[in-house]
């Protein structure tokens, strides 16, 4: 393949092995054959390239061809005997990368909240049928006038034991549910939440398995409204939907009863922990940090392969025009996002691994875990798709007015991911959440008990000054960052604390303090993913390759200390020379990570049919693709359109009147 010259120089001057690197980043050689042979299977394929590219999509198609693709793929992935999940998440990364999915949900949430939360009946009822698709659901948690505040949700299933049924209800138009995805046309079921009420009694959100459209013809069913929300700032292939229930009714059996449970009397028995209600948010949280990564290192890859490509102005002048790769300016928009891309990857990676050898022990009743594990999950959800939204934006901004263009792929990337901010926990509470556990954790130390694991860093004995020098060491970086969350976990918790005894109310007091609390949880959370990066880090077999790694995850810890140098600097932990020598290094370590940039992105083997970017080719053959990119705009396929007889001409020759409104 003839490669941009500049794109190719790049690559011969990177002083590791790229392949290593992939190698290391899917898990191994095998795994990193199989997923090319599994994308080469979906590139090749004649009917998932039939489509009509996403920017010119209207709504409609969007939803439509994002059904299509996913029912094929799936026949596909049965046909082909692909039941491993990595292998399934590798062909649509390939298929329909940043395209959402109607039939997501129904994977994601409702089979795995029947599996995790029905009795061995249910499941066994329902989860066949689920898994071939004849039910098809999604997870209806959020209402019009709540999402956050659960005991705000006003949706009620209330118990009448005359007919051993549940009655749902949305007694008001604000408990309406309102945005759960795959609802307004593609599902017949969802788990539901609702309040449950026994002899008026109520005893809090409970889950409930409800039909919502008759499943030979998917009509509504009586008692169900239905519908899609309309269109939003991207997801149109996903119809979130709203949802009333006007007295609808089940049978008592479809409540999730394998923790709570009520008797056909009517009696209520309480789930044995409600610790056990973390394990699935764990899960799904990390697979959204997974999702923050892999939208981060996309964007990464197209902005740094373009920035080599992309020549403007004469750094020297006489000298020709530079890379604008070279400029320090843009380094500092790039490879700080490539560290956080790699940051992300490993933390998520990390999540996942903890979450699957906590899974067991969670099933052997065992919970210990799980408050500590779901404070780092929460927070990190938060802070890792803000960290990949602001960064992909960045990512956007640097490939100037290209990154603009939907040429681009960036602006896909961005509004594919940004909901996550909001979605699965906002982020805002989501962060508050990990502060609780750590306000927490604060009262256990005074009271002179043991911290767990991560947690034991808040106790951790250090003297006033960082030893911190020009070697960067990880463990003196590793030290600043947990210094630093120690002192503002403990501040904002003296804070609460003293705020509480002043006489206000805990909730006052805590409303007083979120501010300085949020900011306390993400220092925890960022000490967390120093740690884990170096720790990853630390494992990689090859010099070469470990070389490169530990740069950029030098540059991870060094750029945020830059970035909030105020809370570093604060206690004087940090010296103000310290700061000096840190933003000396950070431009230090830019020269040092600048021969291996397209090389680090490169690793991420991401094909150009899954980045979709003009800009961002693994050939750098940029202005190539971006003017046949223009050239098949839908606006060009007449030479004169009929607005210009109709809009144009009449005021170019002073006749325009206004035209009638229906044929606009
Ligand atoms: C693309 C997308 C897909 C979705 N899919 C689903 C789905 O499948 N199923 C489903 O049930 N829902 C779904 N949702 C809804 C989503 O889960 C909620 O929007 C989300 O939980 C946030 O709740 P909210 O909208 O009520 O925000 P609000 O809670 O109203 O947030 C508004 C503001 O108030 C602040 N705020 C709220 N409470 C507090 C507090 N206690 N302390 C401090 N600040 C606070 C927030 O930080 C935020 O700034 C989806 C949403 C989106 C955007």
């Amino acid at each position: 393949m003839a490669v941009n010259p500049d794109l190719a120089r790049e690559r011969k001057q990177a002083t590791f092995d790229v392949e290593k690197l992939t190698e290391f980043i899917y898990n191994g050689g095998n795994i990193v054959r199989r997923r090319r042979y599994l994308q080469n299977i979906i590139f090749n394929d004649k009917y998932l390239s039939s489509f009509k590219p996403w920017a010119y999509r209207t709504r409609e198609e969007e939803y439509e061809i994002g059904l299509a693709k996913n029912v094929y793929l799936n026949k596909l992935m049965n046909d082909l005997n692909i039941t491993n999940a990595y292998e399934q998440f590798f062909i649509r990364e390939a298929a329909v990368s940043q395209e959402s999915n109607p039939l997501g949900l129904h994977v994601v949430m409702f089979i795995p909240t029947i599996e995790k939360q029905g009795t061995k009946e249910q499941v066994n009822k329902w989860i066949p049928l689920a898994k071939s698709y004849k039910i098809i659901g999604t997870y209806a948690q959020t209402e019009l006038g709540h999402g956050t505040f659960l005991r705000g949700l006003e949706t009620t299933a209330t118990f009448d034991p005359a007919t051993d049924e549940f009655v749902i209800n949305c007694p008001t138009l604000t408990s309406m549910k309102y945005w759960p995805g795959a609802l307004g046309k593609t599902c017949n079921a969802a788990v539901t939440m609702a309040q449950l009420h026994i002899n008026g009694k109520n005893y809090g959100m409970h889950a409930f398995m409800t039909p919502l459209r008759d499943f030979e013809t998917h009509q509504p069913l009586p008692g169900i409204v239905i519908g899609d929300i309309g269109p939003k700032f991207g997801y149109g292939g996903n119809d979130n939907g709203f949802l009333l229930f006007k007295n609808y009714r089940i049978p008592r059996d479809h409540m999730l009863m394998r923790y709570a449970k009520v008797e056909r009397d009517g009696t209520y028995t309480s789930p044995p922990s409600a610790k056990l209600a973390y394990a699935p948010m764990i899960h799904v949280r990390s697979l959204i940090v997974g999702d923050a990564a892999r939208c981060l290192a996309q964007a990464a890859v197209i902005a740094t392969r373009y920035s080599a490509v992309r020549r403007q102005s004469e750094m020297k002048p006489g000298e020709g025009e530079s890379q604008v790769i070279d400029y320090q300016t843009q380094q500092e928009k790039l490879f700080p996002q490539i560290a956080n891309s790699y940051a992300l990857l490993f933390v998520s990676r990390y999540m996942l691994d903890t979450y699957l050898n906590i899974t067991q022990q969670i099933e052997q009743g065992k919970t210990d875990e799980l408050p500590q594990l779901h404070a780092i999950a929460s927070g990190m959800k938060a802070v890792s798709s803000w960290l990949a939204s602001e960064g992909v934006d960045n990512l956007r901004m640097a490939c100037g007015g290209h990154g603009y263009s939907h040429a681009s792929g960036i602006p896909k990337i961005f509004i594919n991911l940004t909901p996550a901010c909001t979605y699965e926990g906002e982020n805002t509470v989501m962060v508050l959440q990990s502060a609780r556990y750590l306000v927490k954790c604060v009262s256990m130390l005074q009271r002179g008990e043991t911290l767990p694991g991560f947690m034991t860093y808040l106790s951790k004995a250090r003297g006033s000054k960082s030893p911190l020098d020009d070697r960067l060491q990880f463990s003196d970086l590793v030290d600043a960052y947990e210094q630093r969350a120690a002192r503002m976990v403990k501040s904002s918790a003296m804070r609460l604390q003293s705020l509480i005894a002043s006489g206000k109310s805990p909730e006052v007091s805590w409303n007083m303090t979120s501010v300085q609390l949020t900011k306390a949880a993400m220092a925890h959370v960022e000490a967390f993913i120093v740690k884990t990066f170096v720790e990853v880090v630390s494992t990689i077999a090859d010099k070469n390759v470990r070389a490169a790694m530990e740069s950029l995850c030098r540059l991870y810890a060094v750029h945020g200390m830059n970035k909030k140098m105020g809370d570093f600097l604060k206690d004087s932990y940090i010296s103000g020379a310290q700061a000096d020598m840190l933003m000396n290094k950070m431009l230090d370590l830019f020269q040092e990570i600048r021969p291996n940039a397209v090389a680090l992105v490169d690793a991420y083997d991401y094909h150009d049919n899954t980045l979709q970017s003009c800009i961002g080719r693994y050939d750098g053959k940029v202005y190539e693709a971006l003017y046949e990119y223009s050239k098949n705009s839908p606006l060009n396929e007449k030479e004169v359109l009929d607005s210009y007889y109709k809009l144009l001409r009449p005021v170019m020759k002073g006749e325009y009147s206004i035209p009638p409104v229906a044929k606009l």
